[in-house]
């Protein structure tokens, strides 16, 4: 729609006006600042002056507390003002630039009154009037510019529904100040915007997508009803740009009960966290805390002597292992999908409740060959006393217990070695000397034990984890107690779980059911202070991990955003395992379908779908862009000639970012060694690579998870490296991180999936 020059000037004279109200708030708030942190800066400063130290009788002690006391509550009060200053004028001075980007007109069912509602990051009132000049685009009315066309509209506040017209939806492109453009948009919000968008070039950070949030998107960016939220969305149907605008959201709406350190993001990787960090600030708001399962399996398995493998060893085994496999890949590759499945779930909770009654194997506390406490005592103790209680209850009561008895040991030894040191004559008349030495003494002789004592070191977790693989018998009568068949490959897998076990090697698939199983036992150390959790990549956690998320924080929120068209753990193959997910969650569960893809050209998603005939449904938006391009390459040297001559004719045409991926972490090191001679500025990314910076990167497929890139040139895209059915998810995923350019190698034959 085409917007006369009246209006655009009457645009452009009010933009101006609200600039110039937000510069002279900026400015009074600067000054505001500057008293308030001078204020908090004397009173800091003069802080011992202001109090009477008396210190002579009772009385004075405690009125010189109170004194202390109150002069801190002073300091705190004004720290707090200046942080409150402090905050609004870092927001002012982020909207400043660009204070909205949409203007909605609506009139209320039964009133005459056409509002015009203009749409920001944060909202800005009129200093003078009042007057609500720019609305957060979280806003409960803001949420009209989202969901609705022009015509009949309502949007919902704490209180009721309001009713109502829209009769305009308005977006403006703004850049230091000045209006560049603006659009009057129909059903979805504007297409000539989004396309603007989405034509730009990748970048080091991922951005927000605020100003067109689809209304698909925002249905999951303000949904409060459900507990549990799982997104199924296409590649690029922007999971993590809603996953973080819902933060910002609800950081909002609940703000004042929320804190982003009670909300956790859990990403595939540190690349992918630093990736997103900073689409929260830009949205001014302050970062959730990021992890990774990985980090959290290590932090919970630290301090056991035991090699625990990470997910991208587990993925390396997966990728190399041969066409035909051999009898212990299978039984591994076997292992890894059952014990990611809920049935082993059942069997490990069967395992903790019969371990509450029996089968706990205790290690005695001793010094040299003298026990000091037996294994039979501590069992006696576990299994004879408290019965009813939980088991971490006991555990914890068990603790005090053998603390207090190596108390009263080491007390005893104390004076035993007083007793015979004070014999010996050049310890005559050192008493005080003499008592300290035997402290020390018997400190370090029974220290260590307390400190098994205090981590629970005396029970014997890996080891009870793998006598599950040991006795045949005692898996059996627990998958018979909760009506499981055993798998078909239950031998094989036992002998090679236990195998590995022996070794002191916990393998990746073997970390949760460990973790869970030590929960279990010891009492579960939950963090009770999260009250959301997001999970990106969902797809790649298995509903062995979602039932110890669900444990973990127990007072959470779940979002749960994945796409099985790229679930690339072996884990995480079986289709539709959404709902038992939900399932395992135990609560009001809502699944939301994404299908349109905003990354990619339209000649990219198609391409890629074809990857996967059978996958979830993916719709392009549409934007067109070259054909992805098929090179085929006589040998290895030809390849890197190839491969050096497309990346210098993407460099040509100004592209920044590109990436040239690979399968597996062998591969990458080659293709690196080839090219980079060739290629001086080719960043190798591997699992430590903790910055994202755009450049010319050379990755293996899962590292490139969750990323994106201008043009992307997949390294061998040949039948002797993507062949296996299990390889077409990490192929399809690859292929997806491409915005505007596609380009795939390959020596030989292509792969089956792209004939
Ligand atoms: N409403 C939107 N407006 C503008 N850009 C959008 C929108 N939705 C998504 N995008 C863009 O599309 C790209 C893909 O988004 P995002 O990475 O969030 O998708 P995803 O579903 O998490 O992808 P994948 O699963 O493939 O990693 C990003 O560049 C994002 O900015």
């Amino acid at each position: 729609m085409t917007i006369g020059q009246d209006e655009w000037q009457l645009e452009a004279a009010r933009l101006m006006n609200v600039r110039e109200q937000i510069e002279r708030k900026i400015e009074e708030l600067d000054a505001t600042v500057d008293i308030r942190r001078g204020d908090a800066e004397t009173i800091r400063l003069n802080f011992w002056n202001d109090i009477s130290v008396n210190v002579e009788n009772e009385d004075d002690l405690i009125e010189t507390a109170a004194s202390i006391t109150q002069q801190a509550h002073v300091l705190s009060g004004q720290e707090r003002s200046y942080k409150l200053a402090y905050d609004a004028l870092r927001k002012l001075e982020q909207i400043v630039d660009t204070p909205y980007f949409s203007r909605i007109d609506f009139v209320e069912a039964g009133s005459s009154l056409e509002e015009q509602i203009y749409i920001g990051l944060a909202s800005f009132l009129d200093p003078v009037t009042d007057e609500i000049l720019i609305y957060d685009w979280r806003a409960p009315i803001s949420n009209l510019f989202y969901d609705f066309p022009p015509g009949p509209a309502s949007y919902t506040t704490p209180e009721m529904t309001i009713e109502g017209e829209l009769k305009l939806k308005r977006q403006y492109m703004i850049k230091s100040g000045q209006l560049l453009n603006m659009f009057d948009t129909g059903i979805s919000i504007g297409d000539e915007m989004l396309q603007q968008m989405l034509s730009r070039n990748a970048d080091d950070k991922m951005h927000s997508i605020v100003t067109t949030i689809q209304r698909e998107q925002n249905l999951i960016i303000r949904d409060d009803k459900h507990k549990v939220l799982i997104v199924q969305g296409a590649a690029g149907s922007g999971k993590t740009s809603v996953a973080l605008q819902r933060i910002a959201y609800l950081l909002y709406k609940y703000r004042k009960t929320l804190s982003a350190d009670q909300m956790i993001l859990f990403s595939p990787n540190s690349l992918f966290s630093d990736y997103v960090s900073s689409v929260l600030p830009e949205l001014g708001e302050t970062n959730m805390q990021q992890t990774t399962l990985q980090d959290y399996l290590s932090y919970r398995l630290a301090g056991a002597e035991l090699m625990v493998e990470d997910s991208y060893d587990q993925l390396e085994f997966v990728l190399s292992a041969d066409t035909v496999l051999q009898p212990e890949d299978a039984a591994r590759l076997e292992g890894i999908r059952y014990k990611g499945s809920a049935a082993f779930l059942q069997v490990i909770e069967a395992y903790g409740a019969r371990l509450r009654q029996e089968g706990i194997r205790f290690s005695s506390f001793s010094v040299g060959a003298k026990v000091l406490i037996s294994s039979e005592q501590i069992s006696g103790f576990f299994y004879e006393k408290q019965t009813t209680m939980s088991l971490g209850d006991r555990m914890e009561n068990m603790k005090e217990w053998i603390t207090g008895r190596l108390d009263e040991i080491q007390l005893e030894a104390e004076k035993r070695i007083y007793r015979k040191l004070s014999k010996e004559p050049k310890y005559i008349g050192a008493d005080q000397e003499l008592k300290r030495m035997s402290r020390q003494k018997a400190q370090r002789a029974l220290g260590p034990l307390k400190e098994k004592a205090e981590k629970l070191q005396f029970i014997d977790v890996p080891g009870l984890y793998r006598q599950l693989f040991e006795s045949s018998e005692l898996y059996a009568s627990l998958a018979r107690e909760v009506r499981q068949e055993l798998p078909e490959a239950w031998e094989a897998i036992k002998q090679y779980t236990s195998s590995k076990l022996k070794q002191g090697h916990i393998m990746f698939e073997d970390a949760t059911p460990l973790v869970y199983l030590k929960g279990i036992i010891e009492g579960q150390q939950t963090v009770n202070t999260i009250r959301y959790a997001i999970v990106d990549e969902a797809q790649d956690y298995s509903p062995f991990h979602y039932a110890y998320l669900r444990k973990l924080f127990p007072r959470a929120r779940f979002t749960l955003l994945g796409d099985w068209n790229q679930g690339i753990y072996a884990h995480a193959s079986q289709e539709g395992a959404y709902s038992s997910i939900g399932e395992l969650m135990a609560e009001e569960t809502e699944t939301v379908r994404l299908v349109k893809s905003y990354r990619s050209t339209r000649e990219i998603v198609e391409f890629a779908s074809r990857i996967l005939p059978h996958g979830e449904p993916v719709e392009p938006f549409n934007r067109s862009g070259e054909e992805p391009r098929l090179e085929r390459a006589s040998d290895e040297q030809d390849l890197t000639r190839r491969v050096v001559a497309s990346v210098k004719a993407w460099a040509d045409q100004g592209i920044h970012s590109m990436a040239i991926i690979c399968k597996t972490k062998q591969e990458t090191r080659r293709a690196h060694e080839l090219l980079v001679g060739h290629l001086p500025h080719l960043q190798l990314i591997t699992k430590e690579t903790l910055h994202f910076a755009a450049g010319v990167m050379i990755l293996p497929a899962y590292l490139a998870k969750g990323l994106e890139f201008d043009a992307v040139l997949i390294y061998n895209a040949g039948r002797q490296v993507y062949a296996e059915e299990r390889e077409r998810k990490l192929f399809y995923t690859a292929c997806t991180r491409a915005l505007h350019q596609l380009q795939l190698c390959y020596v030989g034959e292509p792969s089956p999936f792209i004939m």
